[in-house]
């Protein structure tokens, strides 16, 4: 997968030099390429931003910029068009499953505002050459969509094959089954008057089956309540049930 993402705050993305992210890079599982989007200004001042039509605070980032910055980036291929995904609060909400829907595309286009945003034209004109998903990581507003990409392309990097390196870890994580994941402990068994659950203790390799899915139950039924709605309660066992 080729990654894209052009910001004014280059620097911003550095995080995805580190860790799995950057490794992946190193091995040649991800080509992640960052922009500086005033590289694609014509003017001494490298203006990137202008005041909204129509009044109100703030500034708009100017559209001629970033055409030019995506025209440049859009790798020509046959076939289907670069996903642009433009981080933004007006977007639809980041998932796991939509991390999973992109972690399967060739080129993967990531395009940070900041001010009050991007010159809507843009948005427009992209159509053309890319398949465009404003996307937001949740119901709160950043300052830009830098915050934003770093969080998405972590968690779709992650997805791609070899980049973390047992994939049955990717299992059994939070919402890969539409559920939370079950608590995990370690050694020492007894810490600090907190002792490891004595299931997890047992060797029996059922028993922990099920008090980890009950687990998973437990807490998903706990906390986010809103992801039981998807559940159709004729799939759920009894010993789920009993979790609710
Ligand atoms: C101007 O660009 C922005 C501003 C706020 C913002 N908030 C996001 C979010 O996902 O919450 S993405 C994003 C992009």
């Amino acid at each position: 997968m080729r990654i894209d993402v052009v910001s004014i705050f280059p620097e911003y993305l550095a995080p995805l030099e580190l860790s799995l992210i950057g490794k992946a890079r190193q091995d040649g599982l991800l080509e992640l390429n960052v922009h500086d989007l005033r590289t694609f200004t014509t003017d001494k001042h490298r203006t990137v931003d202008d005041t909204p039509y129509g009044g109100g605070a703030g500034m708009v980032m100017k559209p001629e910029p970033w055409a030019q910055a995506l025209e440049s980036v859009a790798a020509a291929r046959e076939g289907s068009k670069p996903v642009l995904i433009v981080p933004s609060p007006a977007g639809e909400k980041f998932n796991q499953a939509l991390a999973y829907e992109l972690a399967e595309e060739e080129q993967l286009v990531f395009a940070c505002g900041r001010y009050e945003g991007i010159d809507e034209r843009v948005i427009d004109w992209a159509q053309e050459h890319f398949t465009v998903r404003p996307v937001s990581l949740g119901d709160y507003v950043l300052n830009g969509g830098e915050v934003a990409v770093l969080a998405m392309v972590e968690a779709i990097g992650r997805l791609l094959p070899g980049v973390v390196g047992n994939p049955e870890s990717l299992v059994e994580e939070s919402h890969s089954d539409g559920l939370l994941e079950y608590p995990v402990y370690t050694k020492p068994s007894a810490w600090r008057e907190h002792d490891v659950p004595p299931i997890l203790l047992s060797g029996n390799h059922g028993k922990i089956a099920q008090w980890r899915r009950h687990e998973q139950f437990r807490r998903t039924a706990e906390r986010r309540p809103d992801l039981m709605e998807g559940f159709d309660a004729g799939v759920l066992s009894r010993a789920d049930r009993t979790a609710l």
